[in-house]
């Protein structure tokens, strides 16, 4: 275990002197997976956020390095180095959000499904330990496919007597992100004004924006609405062939990933009405799991959101996407349970 705290000759503690947050409540992150490609802007933005006090970062490898840096920046968080599985319960004992973005990525030429084989396994030890070491923890599942590696994390939970829906999620929040990107661009309203639901789950066609409820309105044609969601569908791929063999999103996704942490702390500490898209446990579709729109509260999921009135075209996605989503949402399901 690697604890950079900066002291003072006087031996105080200087990170937590002096900042005006220090007032919010204690909350330790975890980032399961730290010194990879998410995982490295990941801890870094996870350190900017006032409302984490104590940060975990945890890897099989390199994270003494990881944490060292990320402990020189000036702001509340004391960060914490683990490496090994040997420390993986003192990285997540006391958690109150858990943050998983350990595994493979992709290649060109790989669908997420083909990282099944590698990331189940590394999903399921991972949540075994949470199930240990922080049963209450918010889990945020970044790993892929996560469509499937949500229900192993389900499993594994229940088959420990620790699973409580409202505090699994799948981040989808990538696809948001890249929704409201491409649909400020083709609109041409201001991107820091767009809001664009994204529902369904996080591979292909199981992606589904829904830019006929996208505000501001525009009115776009059908033609750009339908190149808005195939753009929206393939943005994973089109990282992936932009960095040619070496990873797929790794700063978006951070982004991404730090934007729903933040939600989820936001929810714990009480803040009303905080309303992301996420990959979760559902009764909106007929499917055991599936991303919408969520509201975050002092227990994690406070209400999952219905879909609000479709377009013919986001219908027809719809009823498309559901054979794929629940096949691999029960792939997820059958390996977790097979001895
Ligand atoms: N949900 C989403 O929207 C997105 C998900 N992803 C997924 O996130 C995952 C990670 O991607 P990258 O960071 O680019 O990969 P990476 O290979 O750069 O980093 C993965 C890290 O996980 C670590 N790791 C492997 N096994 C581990 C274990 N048992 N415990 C803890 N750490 C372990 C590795 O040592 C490595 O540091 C991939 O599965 C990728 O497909 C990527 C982008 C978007
Ligand atoms: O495409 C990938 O493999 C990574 C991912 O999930 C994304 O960027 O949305």
């Amino acid at each position: 275990m690697f604890r950079y705290v900066a002291r003072s000759a006087a031996g105080k503690n200087l990170l937590r002197r002096g900042y005006a947050t220090e007032s919010a409540p204690d909350r330790k992150v975890a980032v399961l997976g730290a010194a990879g490609g998410i995982g490295q802007p990941l801890a870094l933005l996870m350190k900017l956020n006032p409302l984490v006090s104590r940060l975990a970062l945890y890897d099989i490898a390199n994270t003494p390095g990881v944490a060292a840096d990320v402990s020189h920046v000036n702001t509340r968080s004391e960060v914490t180095g683990y490496v090994g599985e040997d420390q993986l319960g003192q990285a997540l004992e006391g958690c109150d959000v858990v943050i998983i973005p350990a595994g493979v990525p992709r290649k060109p030429g790989m669908t997420r499904d083909d990282l099944f084989n590698i990331n189940a396994g590394i999903v399921k030890g991972l949540c075994a330990a949470i199930a240990k070491y922080c049963p209450n923890a918010l889990v945020n599942m970044i790993s892929n496919p996560v469509n499937s590696t949500v229900p192993i994390a389900a499993e594994v939970f229940k088959k420990a007597g620790t699973y409580d829906e409202k505090k699994l999620f799948g981040v989808t929040t990538l696809d948001v992100v890249r929704a409201k990107t491409f649909y400020a661009g083709k609109a041409k309203v201001n991107v820091a004004d767009v809001n664009v639901p994204v529902v369904g789950g996080h591979a292909g066609i199981t992606i589904l924006p829904l830019f006929s409820q996208a505000t501001p309105k525009a009115n776009l044609p059908e033609d750009d609405i339908k190149a808005l969601t195939k753009r929206t569908q393939d943005g994973g791929t089109e990282v992936v062939e932009a960095k040619a063999g070496k990873g797929s999103a790794t700063l978006s996704m951070a982004y991404a990933g730090a934007i729903f942490a933040d939600a989820c702390l936001k929810g714990l500490n009480g803040v009303p009405n905080v309303v992301e898209c996420s990959f979760v446990q559902s009764t909106v579709t007929e499917l055991p799991f599936f991303a919408s729109k969520v509201r975050l509260g002092k227990n994690g999921v406070e209400e999952v959101l219905g879909l609000g009135p479709l377009s013919d075209y986001e219908k027809e996605g719809l009823e498309k996407l559901k054979p794929e989503l629940k096949a691999s949402i029960e792939k997820g399901i059958n390996f977790a349970n097979q001895i």
